[in-house]
């Protein structure tokens, strides 16, 4: 649904030059909820606003819903005109809401119908329904003043979904809320992405947030994705930053000359009584250090962190095993590739 290939954002201020996005590739597929994460600077804000041409790209490529928005801008009025029917079927949500104090929350929601020249009967009916999805169907007549802020989050998002769009980007709608408003607002994207369909890409400072909705999350960097992948890829991965964060495993070594080892597992694999049958088979006593079932993404997820007796070369084959059962398996202590190739 959403594709950028090497893009790329040089900011020019006061004679210097500063790299913003330096050749992003990102894939976000139809109906997912997609998390990218990073620090401050990282360049998150520059992505997605260069995702909907707010900001125009320095380099690369914008293709949303199969339409290059890269190719639209700047080139002539009639490119233009495609552009805006474009970014009007990309909703934004911002995190200090944007509304306009002096109107109501249903003239707010009416405002881009308004731009988009939709006569006053189809405005007023299509505010109305938005108001009543996102819950705030009785407070039509409020002014922004009179709202929390989690109720201004809803009407900022009721206003994004005014042109129907397909994909709704969200720059830290959450980031200026409290924890339990923070959990509502993400509960009410979700509900948004299953009910409508809706793509969702977020950006956010939070691995809560990620954790919370997404399918699927990047990791940002210097302006760069550093790692990316599904919630359920991540989380297999061994060495995977973005999984530890979402959800570290513990548990000190016994001390002796174990094999100290973290699995992953969900979907079918948390079903199986692996443990036990890698016990049995290779007649090897599992010490277990720590474990943790948690729900990321929507999903059960355990993680668990074993010793083995011996050292790793005696537990090759064991390690193999655990593999093989579609387990993610990291071993303590040793660089992923040089595991992996020893498993082999
Ligand atoms: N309009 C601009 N002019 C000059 N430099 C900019 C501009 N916008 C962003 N930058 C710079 O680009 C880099 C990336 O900024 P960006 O706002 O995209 O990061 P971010 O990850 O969203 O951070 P934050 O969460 O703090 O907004 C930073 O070094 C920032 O100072």
């Amino acid at each position: 649904m959403i594709t950028t290939t090497g893009l790329t954002k040089v900011y020019r201020a006061r004679g210097r030059e500063i790299t913003a996005l330096d050749g992003v590739d990102l894939h976000v597929r139809e109906g997912e909820v997609y998390g990218v994460i990073g620090r401050s600077g990282a360049g998150k804000s520059s992505l997605i606003r260069c995702v909907n041409l707010l900001e125009r790209p320095t380099a690369g490529t914008v293709t949303v819903a199969g339409q290059d928005l890269t190719a639209l801008a700047g080139r002539g009025r009639r490119a233009s005109r495609e552009l805006r029917a474009a970014r009007s079927r990309t909703g934004m949500v911002f995190q200090h809401f944007h509304l306009l104090s002096s109107r109501t929350v249903q003239d707010n929601v009416e405002l881009p119908l308004e731009i988009l020249g939709h006569s006053r009967g189809k405005r007023a009916r299509k505010a109305r329904e938005l108001l009543e999805l996102v819950g705030l169907g009785e407070r039509a007549t409020a002014y922004p003043a009179q709202l929390s802020g989690g109720q201004k989050q809803r009407v900022g998002i009721a206003r994004a979904l005014a042109g129907d769009p397909k994909v709704l980007l969200s720059d830290e709608a959450t980031s200026a809320l409290d924890p339990k408003t923070t959990r509502s607002i993400l509960r009410l994207l979700r509900e948004l992405n299953r009910e409508l369909g809706l793509t969702v890409l977020l950006i956010t400072h939070e691995m809560d947030v990620v954790k919370a909705v997404c399918d699927s999350a990047a990791l940002m960097e210097n302006g760069r994705i550093v790692e990316s992948g599904t919630v359920p890829q991540l989380l297999g991965t061994p060495d995977s930053r973005l999984a530890r964060a979402l959800f570290p495993v513990s548990g000190d070594p016994l001390g002796g000359e174990g094999t100290v080892v973290d699995v992953t597992f969900h979907g079918e694999a948390a079903a199986r009584p692996v443990i036990s049958r890698l016990s049995r088979t290779y007649n090897i006593d599992i010490s277990i250090l720590g474990a943790a079932m948690d729900t990321v993404g929507g999903r059960q997820v355990g993680r668990m962190r074993l010793e083995l007796p011996g050292h790793y070369e005696e537990n090759v084959v064991p390690i193999g095993f655990l593999r093989e059962q579609g387990l993610g398996v990291q071993v303590q202590g040793r660089p992923a590739r040089l595991a992996e190739e020893g498993a082999e």
